[in-house]
């Protein structure tokens, strides 16, 4: 009888920030190969778990592409795309990830340190005790606009400037009067011209509601619209912040609300902003993954005997 290569047993965690939902994979080892195919399979939500992002959780001193930041921080966070791609930041999957580690005892309450792609973060997670869905904060840097050449979106007949903010990846923001007016987004935007964001854009739609206080829909990069962005919360604060001639720095405290929740953007001083909102884990299981999917194959057991 031909041995057979068993499935591979995989945990998994399910969270969300704000409902932005993701599925959480822990791979402390970096046993995991993880392609495009997989993760779109995964994130699917009728073959897999269903999510709007995926995060893989490695030892820094496990994965080659985080070993630059082994000495700064134990964990990286390997955030893919539902379409299969990858995305340097992720501004509720940080804090969803940072979740996950303090419920699963791997990291006590309080300070941690993050790698990602983007580099590392540090966030904070209130002590558990005073809620599960307690807030988490993370310091996302300072906003940069490079200023690349006019950009414009496009819904229907309906065309705005888009200002350019990086926040580790790449949002085109553009301050509506009424959100109505981004359409369904079942498709996206149209972001013209094209060559601005040879590797996509992630289009954020804002409304003043008042000098402190804004609400956004997100039409993000790699996904479609989702319930909430930190990172586009972040950038539409940003494009706030300029269009009232607020450049750089300046402290300031902003509430932005998505169709999923309110997150608060905290603006140093220094221009650095903070991302504070809830984040939960809300259900955890087993993944039965073919061999293939892991980089050391579990040995091969002979099933039955003639
Ligand atoms: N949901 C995220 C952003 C995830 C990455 C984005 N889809 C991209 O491709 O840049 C957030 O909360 O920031």
């Amino acid at each position: 009888m031909t041995p057979a290569l068993p499935l591979a047993r995989q945990p998994f965690f399910k969270g969300h920030g704000a409902e932005n939902d993701f599925l959480l994979l822990p791979d402390p080892g970096h046993r995991l190969r993880l392609d495009a195919h997989l993760v779109r399979r995964l994130c699917d939500r009728r073959t897999g778990i269903g999510a709007d992002g995926l995060l893989r959780a490695v030892r820094t001193t496990a994965d080659p592409e985080a070993a630059a930041w082994a000495g700064e921080a134990e964990w990286f966070m390997d955030y893919r795309n539902p379409d299969g791609t990858t995305a340097a930041m992720c501004g509720n999957g940080i804090r969803v990830f940072a979740r996950y580690l303090v419920d699963s005892g791997l990291r006590p309450p309080g300070a941690l340190v993050i790698a990602t792609r983007a580099g590392v973060r540090q966030v904070h997670v209130a002590d558990r005790s005073a809620s599960l869905q307690g807030p988490v904060s993370v310091q996302m840097g300072r906003p940069r606009l490079p200023g690349s050449g006019p950009v414009d979106v496009t819904v229907g007949r309906r065309r705005w400037p888009a200002l350019h903010v990086d926040m580790g990846n790449p949002h085109a923001v553009v301050l509506v009067e009424d959100l109505t007016h981004a359409g369904d987004l079942r498709t996206a935007p149209t972001v013209t011209p094209a060559s601005a964001y040879p590797h996509g854009v992630t289009v954020d739609f804002a409304v003043r509601h008042s000098a402190r206080h804004l609400k956004v829909r997100v039409h993000e990069r790699g996904v479609g619209e989702t319930r909430a962005c930190g990172t586009g919360a972040c950038a539409a604060v940003a494009a706030l912040r300029h269009a009232a001639g607020e450049h750089g720095t300046g402290y300031g405290r902003y509430t932005v609300d998505l169709p999923g929740g309110r997150l608060h953007v905290r603006v140093t001083a220094d221009g650095s902003m903070e991302l504070t909102g809830p984040a939960a884990i809300v259900a955890q299981g087993t993944l039965h993954l073919a061999p293939t999917a892991l980089r050391r194959p579990p040995r091969a057991r002979v099933l039955a005997r003639t």
